[in-house]
């Protein structure tokens, strides 16, 4: 089982100092090639593997999360390379991811200001394909006397610029406090609140239009039930 602390030794070069704890930002996470095959492989899953909402669509991988426990599912070949690669960073405090959601966003799409919630290990890695996107993050609202309503603006804290073939981790405030999400633009102009900009090679003032991008949201799903458990098997 992979040390908790090997976080620390294999990935500390990428922390974003820039942003609260812990942000890991890793440019190039995977070649040009692997970005290719793993857009193959998320366009040719069968049509009613995606779900459409607002604004996006997406691909469930490893079963539904839920609070009983997720029926957990064996995650295609594809994907478990790079869950377990991503798995032995360290990056789920010795466990390996067993959930994968993937989200395509058209330019022009995005995803409101959410948390991530209690089902899962409080860590999430992503990796981008197809297009970089800015990642907004947000102070929580809180309870105050104040008369003045508190709105996205007012909350915004800080941006990450998450460019394609990237590994996105959060953990820690980042994942348990702040909200994350993605405006529904298509373009973005980079200001002096992206967190990660030293490492990305962009520079403040830059205008990136954006193209359709595909993100692999890996995480581990504690609480899960075996398949042979539903059916009365030992
Ligand atoms: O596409 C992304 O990078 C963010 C996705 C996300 O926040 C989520 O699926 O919870
Ligand atoms: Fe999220």
């Amino acid at each position: 089982m992979a040390n908790p602390c090997d976080i620390a030794a294999d990935l500390g070069k990428y922390i974003v100092k820039e942003a609260p704890p812990t942000v890991y930002y890793v440019p190039n996470f995977i070649t040009e090639a692997e970005e290719e095959y793993l857009l193959q492989q998320v366009y040719r899953a069968p049509k009613p593997k995606w779900t459409q909402l607002s604004g996006r669509r997406l691909q469930n991988w490893g079963g539904l999360p839920n609070p009983k426990g997720m029926l957990a599912e064996k995650l295609p070949d594809w994907l478990l390379k790079y869950t377990e690669k991503i798995s032995a960073l360290g990056a789920f405090a010795g466990k390996t991811a067993n959930h994968v959601l993937v989200n395509e966003y058209k330019p022009g799409e995005g995803i409101m200001p959410h948390e991530d919630g209690p089902l899962y290990h409080p860590t999430v890695t992503t990796i981008s394909l197809g297009s970089h996107t800015l990642l907004d993050f947000y102070k929580p609202v809180c309870q105050t006397q104040s008369e003045i309503p508190q709105t996205e603006e007012s909350r915004y804290m800080l941006s990450l610029l998450v460019q394609q073939r990237s590994l996105l981790i959060l953990q820690d405030d980042m994942y348990k406090i702040y909200l994350h999400g993605i405006r529904g633009v298509c373009e973005d102009i980079l200001s002096e609140h992206v967190a990660n900009l030293s490492s990305t090679g962009a520079q403040v003032g830059d205008t990136l239009p954006r193209s359709t991008r595909v993100s692999l949201t890996i995480r581990h799903v504690p609480k899960v039930i075996r398949a042979n458990l539903l059916l009365g098997k030992k």
